[in-house]
């Protein structure tokens, strides 16, 4: 279980998250959504010590991971890994060495220095690759790779952590529909499969809905919505976005005819990526 209670950030007199209490029971898998600037990437960062709390406690499995230092930081860091929105491999490592990276907590410097890794480790994480679907990109530079392929290594490197928890912010806001799908799927089938709680940032109410048992709709900081996705009306969608920012919750056409709003991409479709073959 993962509790917040009463947890806010500030950055000087600017209240991102203002006085959120919220329990994760194990394996539950969680959108949380809310217009740009709702304090979600906070939420998140607080989560794993990326930032700080201003007020307020998180605690794992009872501990509170909130003022831990040192070891037992790195160690919570460690359970408790983060994918971002640009993926963040080191471009021009092999696709195996950034997934092996992901045991950084857990191996010797003199092992990431020299890139060495025991045996078992890089059978491990090609084993990992495998089952994302990328594998035989495994000796690639992840330069290489599509914006969709990167985001599978990311969360491969994300599993060779052996999380309990997978915090991912925006992992599909740089994706075309396609990969958007495989890589939220991945994550739903980590999280079935695993047992491993997700909790994920999204700017598609849709996308929520479909992937999600739980959401979780913030505003100003503030929880507005804490639902299962029928409860998530266009009342709902209303009060997290208010009536201007409704239509920017929807960002694929696919899936915006749900609440009879116009269709209206997020991304000029110069920008989308171009489709794996
Ligand atoms: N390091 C920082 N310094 C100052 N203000 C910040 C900082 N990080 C976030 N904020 C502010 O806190 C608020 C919440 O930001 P946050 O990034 O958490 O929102 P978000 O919901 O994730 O938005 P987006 O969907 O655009 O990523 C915003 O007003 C933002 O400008």
């Amino acid at each position: 279980m993962l509790q917040l209670d009463k947890v806010t950030r500030r950055f000087g007199t600017k209240v991102a998250v203002d006085n959120v209490t919220i329990e994760v029971p194990e394996g539950q898998m969680v959108g949380v959504i809310g217009a740009s600037g709702a304090g979600k990437s906070t939420l998140l960062r607080m989560i794993n010590r990326l930032i700080d709390t201003t007020e307020g406690e998180i605690a794992f499995a009872g501990t509170n991971v909130s003022t831990l230092k040192g070891q037992k930081l790195r160690n919570w860091q460690r359970d408790c890994a983060m994918i971002f929105q640009q993926f963040n491999l080191v471009q021009r490592l092999d696709v195996v060495s950034n997934v092996l990276h992901g045991m950084l907590n857990g191996r010797s410097t003199l092992a990431t220095v020299f890139n060495v890794w025991p045996r078992q480790d890089i059978e491990r994480a090609v084993e990992i690759l495998e089952r994302l679907g990328v594998a035989e990109n495994a000796a690639k530079r992840a330069e290489a790779l599509s914006g969709g392929q990167q985001q599978r290594v990311a969360i491969a490197r994300a599993l060779m952590q052996q999380p309990k928890v997978i915090l991912a912010d925006e992992p599909i806001a740089s994706l075309d529909p396609r990969n958007a799908q495989i890589v939220m799927q991945a994550l739903r089938d980590i999280n079935r499969d695993d047992g491993i709680t997700v909790i994920t940032n999204l700017h598609t109410l849709d996308t929520a809905r479909t992937y999600c048992e739980r959401i979780i709709g913030m505003q100003a900081g503030k929880v507005v919505f804490d639902g299962g996705p029928d409860e998530l009306t266009e009342a709902a969608a209303r009060d997290i976005y208010g009536a201007d920012g409704l239509a920017e919750a929807f960002s694929e056409a696919t899936t915006s005819t749900s609440l009879g709003l116009p269709q209206r991409p997020r991304k000029p479709a110069s920008e989308l990526e171009a489709m794996p073959a």
